[in-house]
């Protein structure tokens, strides 16, 4: 192997040219990291946005006008919502040879594992599971970023069924666009992103609907302070995004959310006796393992406005 060049990548198709495809696909663009960049999308407007910015090479509405002239060394990324693969991988499993690398970047691994064996009755070595953790709130092909994935961890969570030139390939794109690469059994992979990414998510979206709904004030948010906006900046993220997050990964939630609400309901009580050691205790513990986590990640993790 010593001194063996990777073989370029060929062409790229990225099906969903929004936060996450965008960010791809101009990224692997601008770094030139495969020979062409074409996008799929759903209307003419996304179609001439996503080519007018310079995301993609072109754009087509379907990907059976592109998957046909595909081939060995060509790479099709997913980038839809969690339970909008299913349907992508039923499209590309009557038109794409076996060997074309597929990956995506949903947010739950599992399911999406269930919805390939259902597609094709069996993991296909040409799919490789994957997802970046480098996101934000926003999303649509305007958000696009070619940097989003730069010194950021994405997660591949290879099986026995999955092909070591897949692999190495879709290693590679997300190599290129400089994120840092680490291997995860899909069942890690969900128990551990349900506690710390969806779990944080449904406690935003419950406290500003708390807040906005079940709060006797129309002005509240008037006089929140800044702890308030870095507590739920990710409830202004996409709903049908984490509307698919929750049902597909609801068993690690669930288990999650009962933790955090047993937690709470010790908070709660400490508070209401007035009980000052469990305050402090649970305070002092809590700040100690958050300076710990930020000392830990780079500056880069932590997620900007
Ligand atoms: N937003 C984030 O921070 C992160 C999101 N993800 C995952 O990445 C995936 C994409 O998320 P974003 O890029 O944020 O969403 P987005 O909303 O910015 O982009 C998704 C794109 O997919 C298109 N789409 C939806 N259903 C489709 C279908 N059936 N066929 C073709 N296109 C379809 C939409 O029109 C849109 O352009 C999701 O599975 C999400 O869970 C992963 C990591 C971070
Ligand atoms: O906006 C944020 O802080 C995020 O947490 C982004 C994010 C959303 C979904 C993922 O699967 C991974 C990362």
């Amino acid at each position: 192997m010593a001194g063996k060049q990777a073989e370029a990548i060929g062409k790229l198709v990225v099906i969903g040219v929004g936060l996450i495809g965008g960010s791809v696909a101009c990224g692997a663009r601008q770094r030139r990291l495969c020979q062409e960049t074409i996008g799929v999308v759903r209307d003419a407007e996304t179609a001439r946005l996503a080519v007018e910015a310079g995301v993609v090479d072109r754009a087509c509405l379907n990907i059976e006008e592109v998957a046909p002239k595909l081939g060995e060394g060509d790479l099709v990324m997913v980038a839809v919502p969690t339970l909008a693969v299913e349907e992508v991988l039923r499209q590309l499993q009557v038109c794409l040879s076996s060997e074309v690398t597929v990956t995506d970047g949903a947010s739950v691994k599992g399911s999406v594992a269930e919805a390939a064996r259902r597609v094709y009755g069996l993991l296909p070595a040409q799919l490789v599971l994957g997802h970046p953790i480098a996101g934000s709130e926003k999303s649509g092909v305007s958000a696009a970023n070619p940097n989003l994935y730069v010194d950021h961890r994405v997660i591949l969570t290879p099986t026995a069924e999955t092909g070591a030139g897949h692999l190495a390939r879709v290693r590679q794109l997300w190599q290129g666009l400089e994120a840092e690469v680490v291997d995860m059994p899909i069942a890690e992979h969900d128990d551990v992103l349900g506690a710390t990414s969806h779990l944080p998510h449904a406690i935003a979206y419950s406290l500003v609907d708390t807040l906005a709904h079940d709060i006797d004030n129309p002005n509240i948010f008037r006089y929140a302070a800044g702890g308030f906006r870095d507590f739920t900046r990710i409830a202004s993220s996409d709903p049908v995004m984490w509307h698919d997050i929750m049902k597909a990964n609801r068993h690690a939630v669930v288990h999650s959310l009962d933790q955090f609400m047993d937690n709470l309901t010790r908070l709660r009580a400490a508070i209401e006796r007035s009980d000052g050691d469990y305050l402090l205790q649970m305070f002092t513990r809590a700040k100690t393992a958050r300076d710990c986590y930020t000392r830990l990640s780079s500056p880069n993790d932590e997620t900007p406005e």
